[in-house]
């Protein structure tokens, strides 16, 4: 019997495959007749209020699956699930048109002023003067973040004789023809468009996307609507521009805090606000509910799942035996993509000795996804690595080898551009982990984990020496290193792990020392 754990408010009807599967057994947490014990639960299904963090997933010791019964995954961790082997699933396009129709709704009351004007009449008054509005016919609608929202949004947008201008780094020029929008970079969205309405997910780069420094550069009087994420407009910022007047009103269903904190805001005179309704209609809900339902079940019954955010679509016996050679995959990925200083054009995963016997297809999509997700600002998984290496030009292929090189299992990964030719290679031990054993031309061993830095010296005494005194002076201690060389004074390679993320500085520093003709950070 599995157990399932619905967290937070999910429409009963879209449970209905959990609901009438007879090997599952659901669990409301907020019905105080439903006990259960939390080492017991295999999935757990949540919306956005449930903060799926590391010390959740570890009361939940059990657990094999992590549903999100909508899109934004930002309230669940999905580093600690991955480290657990926890599988991540959402529902990407079940509440699209919700979502979109909401944020439409807002865009229109936000220039007339509805939501004012409604307490103005019931407050008995009369203002009509007050609340003299702006057409939308004919204005500029600047959408940054093109994708299923975003997309929706224009079409409503061409219906209204807007002029749509977009901004998303992603966006190939087939999509914008298809759906008749300028694709732009986002300072001319900035500058041209007379509302802004933003649709990306919340990562670290769209964080303050919008913020005190550059709202000035949006056009006097701009209108700005955030029904994605709270923070992509930073909070402060928005209210002092709404201050100066640079901003003529804001439209929000979503804040940095839920439900909000910043009073000033929120009570602002022209700013709108809804409580992260979006999703919420019955339509969406029952699609999200079906959508994560149908894939629970698949994943508890050992089927492969449509949406999965951390895994690729395949039974779970076969990932667990893959597992540890999938997130060194990831880990090779990002070697290479942060030693890469140039545009990297093919790259080549090279297999050999046990793992040939598996499917390597996955593990191949694995790197593919470590290397893309440095460089790109979006989620990447397997399941999106191939079409986003595509969109960059990147062409990728493996091999298998019989030569392991007198390890049980080999995994060697060549990333080549026009000026660069980068190797990698690594192994998996049971029971000690993984180590990279080559890099570059250079036998070496260490641990791919942590904060990392990869020196190129010439071999010569008194190199060490000097590198040393700069990390003493600067009170960096060495966790550990690892040094590899060809011949007796000729090229060479230094691998230093540290307890914590290096300065930038430091790196100035090391180079100035003669014999060392490069110093990479590498953040694993
Ligand atoms: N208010 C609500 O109730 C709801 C809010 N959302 C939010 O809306 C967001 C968008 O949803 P979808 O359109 O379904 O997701 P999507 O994944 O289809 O689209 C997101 C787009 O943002 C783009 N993007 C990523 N980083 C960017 C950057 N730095 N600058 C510009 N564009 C960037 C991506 O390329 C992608 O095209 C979700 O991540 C979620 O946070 C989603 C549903 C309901
Ligand atoms: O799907 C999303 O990303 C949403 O923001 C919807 O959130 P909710 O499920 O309504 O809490």
């Amino acid at each position: 019997m599995f157990h399932v754990l619905v967290a937070d408010s999910i429409s009963s009807e879209g449970l209905t495959p959990l609901l009438e599967a007879e090997n599952v057994k659901v669990y409301r947490k907020d019905r105080e007749e439903d006990n259960y014990n939390p080492e017991d639960i295999d999935a757990l299904l949540v919306r956005s209020a449930t903060q799926v963090d590391d010390a959740l997933l570890s009361s939940l010791s059990n657990l094999q699956v992590v549903a999100r019964a909508g899109v934004g995954v930002d309230n669940i961790d999905i580093t600690a699930a991955t480290k657990r082997g926890v599988v991540v699933i959402n529902a990407p396009d079940g509440n699209t048109i919700s979502t979109a129709e909401h944020t439409f709704a807002m865009i229109s009351s936000l220039v007339r002023h509805i939501p004012q004007a409604n307490m103005n009449v019931k407050g008995a008054q009369w203002s009509r003067k007050k609340f003299i509005g702006t057409e939308l016919f004919g204005k500029t609608l600047g959408i940054v973040g093109f994708g299923r929202i975003g997309g929706e949004i224009a079409k409503r947008a061409k219906a209204f004789q807007m002029k749509v201008v977009v901004y998303d780094p992603f966006l190939t020029d087939t999509r914008a023809e298809k759906l008749s929008v300028i694709s732009l970079p986002l300072d001319e969205v900035m500058k041209q468009a007379d509302i802004i309405t933003v649709h990306t997910p919340l990562t670290k780069e769209t964080k303050g996307l919008f913020n005190k420094e550059n709202i000035p550069q949006l056009k006097k009087g701009v209108y700005l609507v955030n029904c994605a994420r709270g923070g992509i407009i930073d909070e402060e910022a928005l209210l002092h521009h709404l201050n100066t007047g640079h901003v003529a009103g804001a439209a929000l269903d979503v804040f940095e805090v839920e439900p909000p904190t910043n009073h000033d805001l929120v009570q602002h005179e022209h700013v709108i606000v809804t409580p992260h309704l979006g999703a919420s209609t019955k339509e969406a809900q029952y699609n999200v509910a079906f959508q994560v339902s149908k894939d629970v079940l698949a994943y508890l019954n050992g089927q492969s799942v449509n949406t999965s955010i951390n895994l690729p679509t395949i039974p779970k016996e076969i990932y667990k035996k893959i597992q540890p050679f999938y997130q060194l995959g990831k880990t090779l990925g990002s070697i290479l993509s942060q030693s890469a200083k140039t545009p990297i054009e093919e790259i080549t995963a090279t297999y050999a000795g046990v793992i040939t016997e598996w499917e390597t297809s996955i593990l191949t999509k694995s790197i593919i996804a470590g290397f893309l997700r440095n460089r790109v600002d979006t989620t990447v998984n397997e399941v999106n690595a191939a079409t986003i290496a595509k969109e960059r030009g990147i062409s990728y292929g493996e091999k298998h080898q019989t030569d392991s090189y007198g390890y049980s299992n080999i995994i060697q990964v060549e990333a080549q551009g026009k000026d660069v030719n980068l190797v990698v290679r690594a192994t998996f031990i049971e029971g000690f982990g993984a180590r990279i054993v080559h890099m570059n031309g250079f036998d070496i061993d260490f641990a791919p984990s942590g904060h990392l830095l990869y020196v190129q010296h010439t071999d010569r005494p008194g190199v060490i020496g000097q590198l040393g005194l700069i990390f003493g002076k600067h009170e960096t201690n060495i966790a550990t290193m690892h040094v590899g060389r060809m011949l007796q004074g000729g090229k060479a390679i230094m691998m230093l792990s540290f307890d914590q993320p290096l300065e930038k500085v430091l790196i100035d520093e090391i180079l100035l020392i003669p014999d060392i003709s490069s110093a990479i950070i590498l953040e694993l």
